[in-house]
């Protein structure tokens, strides 16, 4: 599992151990890690660190500091070291006597120009870290807009990305390694910030951290959560999953959403709907019910609305009625929007939402939360936009999108890390209903069966996908048998698909690159 803390949690367990600690002590665990990468990657593109030209881009912060420390490890192994200093009056004062003792260069913004940048073989981003707020500011823009240098390294965080949410208000510098201190921060995990991260690693400082307000799922914790059939077993108690989708207009959704629904774990698939005809001839093994959710038999958890068309306010009532599990989506969300929240106010099992960001403004709206949301700001402020959703309805929010987010009403969130925008296909998301319903009826908490089911989701993206190719839903669903197993059997993830393709420890399974490998794709 990653875990990624607020400012407000890292700032409190700093002040906690700082306490503790002699003076300067955090500061220099931090840069002898960032130091550490920093001589990796050079070492790994040029051979080695002596006669390398490293650019130190220095704020006003601690942040700064940490990047000129480190930019005098570097200097004192044989680096030409440039720091320029974005305001020269307030630079950190001992990174940089410390930056000037190992004979590094120091200038102003002015004097450097872009050249220092652009000709760099390693560039530390030390602009701002947790202490930034907005975008950069003037004297720090022109870089991001400048041609790269050999690498990019961002210092804790990448300048520009708001270290809690990801958000980027403006210009932000894109990296193509951050070395986070102590944890990594929810900006880190979540797109658009996420994208301007590139590979992630953590320097650990010893910090005594309270629990994540952000995870992310890797293979062995999806392996652990993903139901497994013993000698026990038979098909009711494993769970048997209704899906209620699918009408005239649109048969393939219900389809989709059984084929997903099948791969998902449950012992059974229980069908209601228009499209019983067509799911029995596709899906021998389903059992169909024509008619509304009241009428079917018992299962374990309901999967309403894809496809739903005109039936989907009849099969969200009737589900919403029962007293198990419930998964709205496409359809059945727009119905709810239109009831609104108090829909569920009589709810004694848990409730899935599993929204793009046009049906999360529906929700929003339909909350009564202010005046209507636009969806492209809601795609940006991703995990405001979950925690929202799941407090207004309180219930559990998947929110679909470039990085899938899933919030509980009680604050916790997890973000997906393995999505690929070849995902971005008609249907996929009727896959990934009736995938996380059937983890639902399997018995899984619901932030557990919509995280898990967004893991495998992604994988069977990437893995359709190839080295990157168009994919259509059905070869999503066709390929969760083998990621399936590939969570078990700790395979890496399919490579080079998508914007998945990171190269070390942000790898989802966890496993590290090389030392030294040159970090990728995003020049
Ligand atoms: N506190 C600690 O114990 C540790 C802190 N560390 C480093 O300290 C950093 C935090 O340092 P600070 O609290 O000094 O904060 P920062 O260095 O992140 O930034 C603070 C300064 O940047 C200015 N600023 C804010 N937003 C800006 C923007 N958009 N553009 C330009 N300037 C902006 C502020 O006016 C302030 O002077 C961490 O990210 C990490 O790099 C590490 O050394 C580990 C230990
Ligand atoms: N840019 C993107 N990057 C990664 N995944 C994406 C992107 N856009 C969409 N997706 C994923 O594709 C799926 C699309 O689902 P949805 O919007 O419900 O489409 P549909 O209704 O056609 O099935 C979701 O799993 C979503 O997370
Ligand atoms: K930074």
């Amino acid at each position: 599992m990653r875990h990624a803390h607020t400012v407000e949690q890292v700032r409190a367990a700093e002040a906690a151990l700082m306490a503790r600690l002699p003076d300067g002590t955090l500061m220099q665990r931090a840069v002898a890690g960032l130091a550490a990468t920093c001589a990796r990657l050079l070492a790994g593109a040029r051979g080695r660190v002596y006669g390398s030209r490293v650019v130190v881009l220095a704020g006003s912060g601690d942040n700064g500091g940490d990047a000129l420390y480190a930019g005098a490890l570097l200097a004192r192994r044989g680096a030409a070291v440039t720091a320029v200093l974005l305001d020269p009056a307030r630079a950190h004062p001992g990174g940089l006597a410390a930056l000037r003792a190992a004979r590094g260069l120091v200038l102003t913004e002015q004097e450097a120009g872009l050249a220092a940048f652009t000709g760099a073989d390693l560039a530390l981003d030390g602009i701002v870290g947790i202490g930034g707020r907005g975008g950069l500011r003037p004297p720090a823009q022109p870089y991001a807009a400048a041609p790269r240098p050999g690498t990019v390294v961002a210092v804790d965080v990448p300048s520009g990305v708001d270290p809690d949410t990801g958000e980027v208000p403006g210009v932000a510098l894109r990296a193509d390694v951050t070395v986070a201190f102590g944890t990594l921060k929810p900006g880190l995990l979540i797109d658009p910030g996420a994208s301007y991260a590139g590979a992630v690693q953590l320097v650990g400082i010893g910090l005594d951290l309270p629990p994540a307000a952000l995870t992310a799922l890797q293979h062995p914790d999806v392996a652990a959560l993903l139901p497994r059939p013993d000698t026990e077993s038979d098909k009711y108690r494993r769970g048997v999953v209704g899906v209620a989708a699918g009408s005239a207009r649109y048969p393939g959704a219900a389809l989709l959403a059984v084929a997903g629904a099948l791969r998902g774990g449950a012992g059974a698939v229980r069908y209601v709907g228009t499209a019983a005809e067509e799911v029995v001839r596709r899906f021998p093994e389903v059992l169909v019910t024509e008619g509304g959710p009241a009428g079917a038999g018992r299962v374990q958890a309901w999967v309403v609305g894809p496809g739903g068309g005109e039936g989907a306010e009849r099969a969200l009532r009737e589900a919403l009625a029962s007293d198990v599990p419930v998964l709205v989506d496409a359809d059945g969300l727009t119905e709810l929007a239109r009831l609104g929240p108090a829909a569920l106010a009589g709810r004694t099992a848990p409730t899935l939402l599993t929204p793009h960001t046009g049906e999360a403004a529906r929700l929003l709206a339909g909350a009564d939360q202010g005046p209507p949301p636009q969806a492209d700001g809601l795609a940006a402020a991703r995990l405001r936009t979950a925690h929202r959703l799941a407090s207004a309805y309180r219930a559990t929010a998947l929110l679909k999108g470039s990085t899938t987010v899933v919030a509980e009403p009680t604050g916790e969130a997890r973000s997906n890390p393995t999505g690929t925008s070849w995902l971005a296909t008609a249907g996929s998301g009727d896959v990934l209903a009736g995938l996380a319903g059937s983890l639902l009826a399997a018995g899984l908490a619901p932030l557990d069966a919509a995280s898990a089911a967004a893991y495998l989701h992604g994988l069977a993206g990437r893995r359709a996908a190839g080295r990157g190719a168009p994919v259509t839903a059905t070869d999503v669903a066709r390929q969760l048998p083998a990621v399936w197993r590939d969570v078990h059997g700790g395979a890496a993830p399919a490579r080079g698909a998508g914007r998945g393709a990171r190269p070390d420890d942000a790898r989802p399974d966890g496993r590290r690159a090389a030392a030294g490998a040159r970090p990728g794709g995003r020049h």
